[in-house]
């Protein structure tokens, strides 16, 4: 069982996701396995405020009772990779199944989506997980949240401490 994401900050949504894909690995009796990305990529990109460094990222994501975390060095080569590259690399893994949310994508240029990696293997897709007033959770808006000292409002959809309350 595979997720596969930015995961920065390990917040709600990511959760979902990644106990999804842990639950998942115990009835099928399979290793669990988190394929992640230092630094995040919209980090590489944009030069966004990274929300977890990769070990405060690890240490959450072994809170969650993972086997396994992959962390791909995203460089200026990484990125350039096209999809098939990608789906060729998570082949060598053998996934029963891979744990996505919806909005995922891959590749250069980002062209890789959900219905190109359902292709290749069973996806078991997350639909996407929303805060109390209604609003996607996302590591863009924590990162917002934070700009704005609203740590209260962050650590309702981190569910971790973000350490500068
Ligand atoms: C092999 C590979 C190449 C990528 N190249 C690009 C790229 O050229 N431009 C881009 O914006 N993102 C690129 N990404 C990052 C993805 O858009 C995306 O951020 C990443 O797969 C993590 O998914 P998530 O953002 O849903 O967590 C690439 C990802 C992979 C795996
Ligand atoms: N709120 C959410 N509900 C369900 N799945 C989510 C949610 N947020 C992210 N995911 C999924 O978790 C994985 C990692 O997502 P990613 O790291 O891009 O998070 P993000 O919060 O959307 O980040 P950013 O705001 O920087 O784009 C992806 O498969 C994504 O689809």
């Amino acid at each position: 069982m595979i997720a596969i994401g930015a995961f920065d900050g390990v917040h709600k949504g990511h959760q979902a996701v990644i106990k999804q894909a842990v639950e998942k690995s115990r009835i099928c009796q399979v290793p669990s396995v988190i394929y992640t990305f230092d630094p995040p990529p919209r980090h590489f990109f944009r030069g966004v405020q990274i929300l977890t460094p990769i070990q405060e990222k690890v240490n959450r994501i072994a809170k969650l009772d993972v086997d396994y975390v992959i962390i791909a060095s995203f460089t200026e080569w990484y990125a350039t990779r096209p999809p098939e590259d990608f789906i060729c690399e998570l082949s060598k893994l053998n996934p029963v199944e891979v744990n996505v949310g919806s909005d995922f994508h891959f590749g250069k240029n980002r062209e890789g989506d959900v219905n190109l990696l359902e292709q290749y293997f069973p996806i078991n897709m997350m639909p996407p997980v929303y805060c109390k007033s209604g609003k996607l959770i996302s590591s863009t808006r924590i990162r917002q949240l934070i700009s704005e000292g609203d740590f209260q409002q962050s650590y309702s959809l981190l569910g971790w401490r973000t350490g500068m309350e």
